[in-house]
């Protein structure tokens, strides 16, 4: 946990002037029924999507006028998807309310999702806010996809309850949440949250320390920066790298990580051999590594490549092929369940 026993705290934290720091002492994370989604775009309507097909109660809140209207569209068009690869006992569209206020969304929750834009004074305001106005006890987890908890976390009155829940897009399809806390979160909180996310179906990675962009995606973005610079240089076009990944290496990974990948690449030697074999050779591309600046050529390269290579596909033709793409690849790996949910 990222704050193991806690001793007296520091008299300038927030712990210190927080009326208490609560810890969930209300639902055991597996009976949790009611959940909470604030902010419902992409992800936020997606984690919507992800708990409707898993028969909980969902209320959700936006500010945008037309939120409620583009919710509704995402979980329509997220249903089938979801359909084929087993709906929960009672599951339904119908269990979505859209509330007209964050109060009403969070009153009767169980659990609280925040999703709205990755800016850090929006995200410390909404959090304070989330914290004031839901049910002490109740966890209260964001989708940030990099900020650390200690960071979003400093003026929320009850700091102990804040956790990250970084989902990976679709989070009604990608299994993956990484759970970790900040300085003023309570362990408990976190663990509940791990547990939660596991009973509702997510596969969890419970972090111990923050670091910036999580583990999944440091390696992604590690990758990224990578792909930016060669397409910076002129040394690859923005096809090229995805070729390179599709028809490549994330074919094994969908089956292996990168570390047991690599292992086989040593043969009968496994990964001693192949580090004895390779681990020299490596030192001039690992050494290249740099941030590509992102000026404004790069950024229109990487649109219009982009672009090229959806080939007249519209956003929702790709996520309905990705979509596929996806559960094809849960099911031959065999990581659906006994109703084909996912696991
Ligand atoms: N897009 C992605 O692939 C992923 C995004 N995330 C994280 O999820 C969060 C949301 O990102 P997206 O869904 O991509 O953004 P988005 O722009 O699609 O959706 C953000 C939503 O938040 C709403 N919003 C604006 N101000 C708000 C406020 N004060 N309170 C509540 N809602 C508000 C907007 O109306 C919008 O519907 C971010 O923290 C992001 O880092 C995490 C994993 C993947
Ligand atoms: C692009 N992104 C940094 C917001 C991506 C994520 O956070 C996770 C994902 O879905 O790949």
């Amino acid at each position: 946990m990222t704050s193991p026993e806690k001793t007296s705290p520091d008299p300038a934290s927030p712990e210190a002037t927080s009326p208490k720091a609560t810890p969930p002492e209300t639902t055991p994370p597996e009976n949790a029924r009611r959940v909470a989604c604030v902010g419902a775009g992409v992800i936020g309507g997606g984690w919507v999507a992800h708990f409707l097909a898993r028969g909980y109660d969902v209320t959700a809140w936006d500010p945008a006028p037309d939120a409620a209207l583009k919710l509704r569209r995402l979980v329509d068009a997220a249903w089938p998807a979801l359909t084929s690869l087993g709906l929960a006992e009672g599951a339904s569209p119908d269990r979505l309310t859209v509330t007209g206020t964050l109060e009403q969304a969070v009153a009767k929750a169980e659990f609280v999702q925040e999703s709205a834009p990755e800016k850090l004074d929006l995200k410390r305001d909404l959090l304070t806010r989330l914290d004031a106005a839901t049910p002490p006890g109740v966890v209260i987890a964001s989708s940030t996809s990099g900020y650390p908890m200690t960071d979003m976390q400093t003026t929320a009155a009850d700091p102990s309850r804040l956790v990250v829940g970084h989902p990976f897009n679709p989070p009604y399809l990608i299994p993956l949440v990484e759970v970790v806390g900040g300085e003023h979160t309570d362990p408990a909180a976190v663990a509940w949250a791990a547990r939660f996310y596991e009973a509702a179906g997510k596969s969890v990675i419970t972090m111990d320390n923050e670091v910036p962009g999580f583990i999944a995606n440091r390696l992604q973005e590690a990758l990224w920066r990578e792909a930016l610079h060669m397409v910076a240089n002129g040394e690859a076009t923005v096809r090229d790298i995805d070729l390179s990944i599709t028809e490549g290496p994330g074919l094994r990974w969908a089956v292996m990580g990168p570390m047991l990948t690599f292992a086989l690449a040593g043969g009968e030697g496994g990964m001693a051999h192949m580090l004895d074999h390779f681990g020299p050779s490596l030192k001039s591309p690992w050494t290249r590594l740099e941030a590509p600046e992102l000026d404004r050529e790069l950024y229109d390269a990487v649109v219009a490549g982009c672009d090229e290579a959806a080939d007249g596909r519209s956003i929702a033709d790709l996520v309905a092929e990705r979509d596929k793409g996806v559960i094809d690849v849960l099911r031959a790996t065999g990581r659906l369940g006994r109703e084909g949910e996912a696991r």
